[in-house]
């Protein structure tokens, strides 16, 4: 990616947040958060519904204001960048791709180029080849002509990721990209973000996800940070029940060694045939019953 002499990367880190603040509708919803972003990792941002993981993303982007605080990217404070060169330096795929307009997946795809194009807004062959490639490299290259309102909600995302890639910026911000997909676009999308050539700043809510591919993790709760590092350092069980308030084994992936979390349900559960709760190899006594009775009419 050919990068003008404005976006090379600083010494600093990508992105720099420093003691941002906002409050809306009287309550104070980001309170002096602070991190570092550096050049080229995959930043993950978890915590519970409400911690305020969309608020610090969309300040980031510049969608939401903020009344204390700074965010630098590559040194440069996001409130004083144009609009164009903000587009150049950011680009982001927010939690709500609902679209107001009837466009092609193709003409979504294509805004991405709008901050590169040259003069009078003409387009160039170099940002078609751009496009071909991010539509080929969310696999939806054959809906290319679809109106973007008549897919599916993880067709939508996917649509919106290939338009942020497009914009070939080095700083890219997911909110929940993964929250529409299924296990195989699960893996596949994160595939990409990993192979992002730039950094990339992600609001994941699956832990196991977060923990597989992100390099560091910012938790937030109550608009706070409440600790930075890497998943092993973050995702511990003590956090998780504080933070989450849940138990957990954690365990390492039998693969990947990351530590992967298997949530211990507080509520009776069902027990699994062959295996019961207690750790037996039978049942437990209600549920056999139930498994030998008469199968009932077919569900319809
Ligand atoms: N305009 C607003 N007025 C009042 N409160 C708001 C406003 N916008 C957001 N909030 C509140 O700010 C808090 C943080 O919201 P935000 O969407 O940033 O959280 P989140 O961590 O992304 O949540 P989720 O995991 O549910 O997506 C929530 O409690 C939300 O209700």
């Amino acid at each position: 990616m050919a990068r003008t002499a404005a976006e090379q990367p600083s010494a600093g880190p990508a992105l720099g947040i420093s003691g941002l603040r906002v409050t809306k509708g009287g309550r104070r919803i980001l309170d002096g958060v602070t991190f570092d972003v550096p050049h080229g990792s995959v930043v993950g941002v978890i915590g519970p519904n409400g911690a305020g993981k969309s608020t610090l993303l969309s300040c980031v982007y510049r969608h939401t204001s903020y009344e204390q605080g700074v965010v630098r990217v590559d040194g440069r404070d996001v409130r004083t960048l144009p609009r164009r060169e903000l587009a150049r330096l950011i680009a982001a795929v927010p939690q709500d791709t609902a679209v107001v307009f009837d466009l092609t997946v193709e003409e979504i795809v294509t805004a991405g180029r709008i901050p590169h194009a040259g003069p009078l807004g003409r387009s160039r062959e170099s940002d078609r080849e751009v496009i071909d490639r991010c539509l080929r490299r969310v696999d939806l290259e054959h809906h290319r002509h679809r109106s973007v309102a008549t897919l599916s909600g993880g067709e939508r995302q996917r649509a919106f990721l290939a338009r942020a890639l497009a914009q070939e910026a080095p700083l890219l911000i997911l909110d929940e990209p993964t929250n529409h997909l299924d296990l195989a676009n699960q893996e596949q999308l994160l595939g990409h973000v990993r192979d992002h050539r730039g950094t990339v700043l992600i609001a994941v809510h699956d832990l196991n996800l977060a923990a597989e591919h992100c390099d560091l993790l910012v938790v937030l709760a109550g608009g706070r940070t409440v600790r930075t590092g890497t998943p092993d350092e973050v995702l511990t069980p003590d956090l998780l029940t504080e933070v989450f308030g849940v138990d957990a084994h954690v365990v390492p992936h039998p693969d990947s060694g990351h530590p992967h979390m298997i949530i211990r349900s507080r509520a009776p559960g069902r027990a699994r045939a062959g295996g019961g709760r207690d750790g037996s190899d039978s049942p437990a006594g209600g549920e056999a019953e139930r498994l030998d009775r008469p199968a009932g009419p077919a569900l319809r």
